[in-house]
């Protein structure tokens, strides 16, 4: 059995007046490490399907397990990387990464000597009496990736995590993320909007059409490009021709809108 599946899901949202139906019988499943992104056109549901992946919300069909376990129970080694990273400006960056491991009850001086050298790891060293304030939000970025990291999680949820960057310090962040993840052998699913790094970061790519939202086609990246950093995967031959690829496929999915 796969490390993750999702089978026959089903999501409908419901108001007095209406129903939509955001997903429909989307099936998948995800092996061990790998590195998956959903890419697709605005409300085809990407968001809801990780919500769903999380456990946040139940789908109103279907099943998804991760590791054998409804997500539900794994709340506590379920890892996020979101859009905006969430520390408290109040808390210096050493106790915010240390957070997930109280909040956990996983914190000892075990678990704290790790964090701090993931801060290392990953090009913070010396900042730890420091507030959030005084980052940059490339640096914010990397700090809350280490407080997702520290708590050992079974797979990260990476929500378009870098797209309030500047340009530069996203293509950065996608090289030390990806690095990162890949050296911690985690499996992770990126929702984006970014066709290129959908491409450069992942083994698979996801693309979900809309109305109703539906996994309409899985692209699996060419092994050339996943044994390389993502920098480097976008000066590639086969990495255009992937984009153009999918660039087709997106734009007739929106002329049938
Ligand atoms: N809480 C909600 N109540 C009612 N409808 C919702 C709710 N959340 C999402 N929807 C609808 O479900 C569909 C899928 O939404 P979802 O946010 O999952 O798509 P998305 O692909 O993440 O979109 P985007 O890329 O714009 O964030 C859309 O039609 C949206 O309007």
């Amino acid at each position: 059995m796969s490390f993750l599946t999702v089978e026959n899901v089903h999501h409908s949202y419901f108001t007095p007046k209406s129903a939509t139906d955001a997903l429909k019988n989307i099936s998948f499943e995800i092996e061990e490490g790998e590195f998956i992104s959903l890419l697709g056109p605005s409300g085809c549901g990407k968001t809801t399907m990780l919500s769903i992946l999380s456990g946040l919300i139940n789908p109103t069909e279907g099943t998804v397990l991760i590791d054998g376990a409804a997500p539900i129970s794994l709340k506590s080694s379920i890892g996020y990387m979101l859009q905006q990273d969430y520390l408290f400006p109040w808390k210096t960056i050493e106790e915010n990464i240390l957070l997930g491991l109280k909040l956990n009850k996983q914190l000892t001086e075990q678990s704290r000597a790790t964090a701090i050298n993931l801060l290392k790891e990953i090009g913070l060293e010396g900042v730890e009496n420091q507030y959030p304030r005084q980052l940059s939000g490339g640096m914010r970025q990397r700090a809350a990736l280490v407080r997702t990291l520290a708590i050992n999680p079974k797979i990260l949820f990476l929500d378009e995590p870098f797209s309030a960057l500047d340009y530069q310090t996203k293509l950065k962040l996608e090289d030390l993320v990806f690095e990162t993840l890949k050296s911690y052998k985690k499996t992770a699913v990126l929702v984006t909007h970014d066709i290129g790094e959908a491409i450069s970061m992942s083994d698979r790519i996801l693309l979900f059409a809309a109305k109703p939202g539906r996994l309409y086609k899985t692209f699996r990246v060419p092994d050339e490009l996943r044994v390389i950093r993502p920098f480097e995967v976008r000066s590639k031959e086969a990495y255009s021709v992937l984009f153009q690829e999918i660039w087709k496929e997106l734009e007739s999915l929106e002329s049938h809108e």
